[in-house]
């Protein structure tokens, strides 16, 4: 057997490594084309192949649930369609987005589960629908069994979903980032002002059969500085509306653009600056581990004494014990609160009972308007995802805009292909650590997006080998769990960058191959592939050059090369009435030795490949699915 020499170092193919780049969701792209399907059903290990066998389309549709599977015994949807996917609504959602859900799958809306009752019913579900009152946990995703494909978030703010474990799960998360922009961000500006003329407690005054207006003397806006932190989708709004008020509006982005800025009217400035000038401050960036208590005793002790606070962005983000003590010392004259690090709070929380703050039970995407828009959003998200299209509110999978995909698509499956091709070639399978992927193109580094490829390979390498369903969501959280170093390298080729790709060759590093021909001269397992008027062909095994349409099954054999070895193992196959779809030869020189590489539609039985083996030329062979 040939010992495998590997040149490849890890530093080296490291520094080779090309740089992604980030597609990031400034421009809606346009739904991915229905030809081109993602794989996100998890499905047991079992079905796989069956599956797979079935898909003509670049990657797996998600088929529909199995049809014994999909009714919930106490579901609203118990007269649950068999084959259409079950899709948990598990807090309230607009009636347009409820009879789009409606028309594909069986919906089952059930409102207020406490946390036993969501993980009890969720593995009947393919998706989950909720807002911000669920906390998806990995509890759940651990409950699902691998069932639910998809979480959808009917708004904003994701800090209720564990990414990171739908991510391990191959869980998709979308949410719908755009239909509720406007209400918070006129919640917020009502809040700034009702806070500022403080309307809730004199209206309380005035129900309460008081007269007070000595003690309800406000503050005007007009001249003021608001500091907007977070200078996002929301953050902009209420600072269009804050201009129009009269006020000075600064904002405090690390990641937002200045021209964005600029054209609205607004100074970028330091947290400092933001904290040391501001009237009035309004938060509108999510809740992370950085945002965490953004607002603690050290940043209300900067602040201009007599501040006045307004959150519409997540309770978290501010130390509520901080604040209580801000407002009692004077330094925060009032605070305007939509959200609390806990909903609902408790009764007796004392920012709620403060005579200085004006508060809402989270209110800031509740008008009717949003609640249309977020749940036929949220709707149209869920159902793409369901279908297997590239969600483009996807908040855990790289969005790559619909064009690109179309391109891609024949590379997608090629690149499938030669990861399976290349693993079931490995002796023992196991062990593989090392894989280099070279993307041969003309197209420049930044302009060929090769995520989706190497997510697809990576399927093509990890699934044949275990039990794990790896698709765009937890492909590179997979490799890295296994312990697989994909490296990535680009040859830039002259001529026209019309063709994405000229050829992809997948190597497998310090392993050794039960097929021995195919390692090259370098030590690597080596398979290399094109696309050919839209099919995917290998054309390399090891150092020998072949040309083979990557469909149905392969036999590679190597064999001396002399005449009627086509014939010989031809004839063996068509006695089985194994079908041989093409053949092609490839040979270092004549009359030594070659590998012949043979599609076939059938199996082969264990008897006929018997046979192939006892041709006395053939020295060594290997039959591999595709
Ligand atoms: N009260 C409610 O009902 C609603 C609340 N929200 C909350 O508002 C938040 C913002 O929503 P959008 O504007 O739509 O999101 P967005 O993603 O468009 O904007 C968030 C902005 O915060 C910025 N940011 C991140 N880290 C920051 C930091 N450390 N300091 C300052 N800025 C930082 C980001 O760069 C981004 O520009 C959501 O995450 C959600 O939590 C959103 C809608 C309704
Ligand atoms: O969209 C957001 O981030 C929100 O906070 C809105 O939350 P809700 O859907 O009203 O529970």
């Amino acid at each position: 057997m040939a010992a495998p020499s590997p040149t490849t170092t890890a530093a080296a193919a490291a520094a080779a490594t090309t740089h992604h780049r980030v597609l990031l969701p400034s421009a809606r792209p346009r739904a991915a084309p229905s030809s081109l399907r993602l794989p996100l059903r998890a499905q047991p290990h079992a079905h796989a192949h069956a599956q797979r066998a079935r898909l003509a389309a670049p990657v797996a549709a998600a088929a529909p649930a199995p049809a014994a599977s999909t009714a919930s015994p106490e579901s609203p949807a118990s007269g649950a369609v068999a084959g259409k996917p079950t899709v948990l609504v598990a807090e309230k959602l607009g009636a347009a987005g409820l009879a789009l859900l409606r028309e594909f799958a069986n919906v089952d809306c059930s409102y207020g589960l406490s946390p036993e009752d969501l993980r009890a019913k969720i593995s009947l579900c393919d998706a989950l629908i909720v807002r911000s009152g669920t906390k998806v946990g990995r509890d759940v995703f651990e409950a699902s069994g691998g069932r639910l494909r998809v979480v959808g978030r009917a708004g904003v703010g994701i800090d209720n979903v564990d990414l990171a474990a739908a991510t391990e799960h191959g869980c998709l998360v979308v949410n719908a980032p755009t239909a509720n922009t406007v209400a918070a961000a006129e919640h917020g500006i009502a809040l700034l002002t009702a806070m500022a003329r403080n309307i809730a407690q004199a209206d309380a005054s005035l129900k309460a059969g008081k007269w007070q207006r000595n003690k309800y003397v406000g503050v005007s806006l007009v001249g003021k500085t608001l500091a907007i932190l977070g200078f996002g989708k929301v953050g902009s709004e209420v600072a269009r509306r804050a201009k129009g008020l009269g006020m000075h509006v600064i904002a405090h982005d690390p990641y937002a653009s200045a021209d964005r800025a600029r054209a609205i009217g607004v100074e970028l400035v330091s947290m400092e600056e933001a904290m040391t000038t501001a009237d009035f401050i309004s938060l509108h960036m999510p809740l992370t581990p950085a945002t965490d208590k953004m607002l603690n005793d050290e940043a209300f002790a900067k602040m201009k004494k007599g501040v006045r606070i307004i959150n519409v962005a997540r309770g978290g983000v501010i130390d509520e014990e901080a604040l209580v003590r801000a407002l009692d010392s004077g330094v925060v004259a009032q605070a305007a609160l939509d959200v609390f690090t806990k909903e609902p709070p408790a009764a007796d929380n004392k920012l709620v009972l403060h005579g200085n703050v004006t508060v809402t039970p989270h209110l800031g995407a509740s008008t009717v308007e949003a609640q249309e828009g977020v749940a036929i959003e949220i709707a149209e998200a869920v159902i793409g995802a369901l279908k297997g299209e590239l969600a483009a509110s996807a908040v855990n999978a790289p969005m790559v805009p619909a064009e690109v995909l179309s391109e891609l698509a024949p590379f997608v499956v090629l690149a499938e292909k030669l990861g399976r091709l290349a693993v079931q070639l490995v002796a023992g399978g196991g062990g593989i650590k090392s894989v280099k992927v070279t993307y041969a193109s003309a197209r420049a580094p930044d302009d060929l997006d090769t995520r989706l490829l190497r997510a697809m390979i990576t399927k093509g390498l990890i699934e044949p080998i275990s039990s794990v369903f790896v698709n765009l969501v937890n492909a590179d959280f997979t490799a890295k769990q296994r312990g697989v170093r994909i490296t990535e390298e680009r040859i830039l080729l002259d001529g026209s960058p019309e063709t994405p790709i000229d050829y992809i060759q997948v190597q497998i590093a310090n392993v050794e191959s039960k097929f021995p021909s195919a390692i090259s001269e370098t030590g690597e397992i080596t398979v290399e592939g094109r696309v050919k008027d839209g099919v995917p062909h290998l054309t390399k095994v090891g150092a020998f050059q072949v040309d083979v349409s990557l469909e149905g099954s392969l036999i590679l054999c190597r064999q001396v090369d002399q005449p009627g070895m086509i014939g010989s193992v031809g004839s063996v196959l068509g006695e089985e009435n194994v079908n041989v779809s093409f053949m092609s030869v490839g040979r270092i020189a004549p009359r030594k030795h070659a590998v012949m590489a043979i599609g076939v539609d059938e199996e082969p039985s264990k008897g006929t490949l018997t046979k192939i083996g006892e041709i006395p030329a053939i020295e060594e062979f290997v039959f591999l699915k595709l």
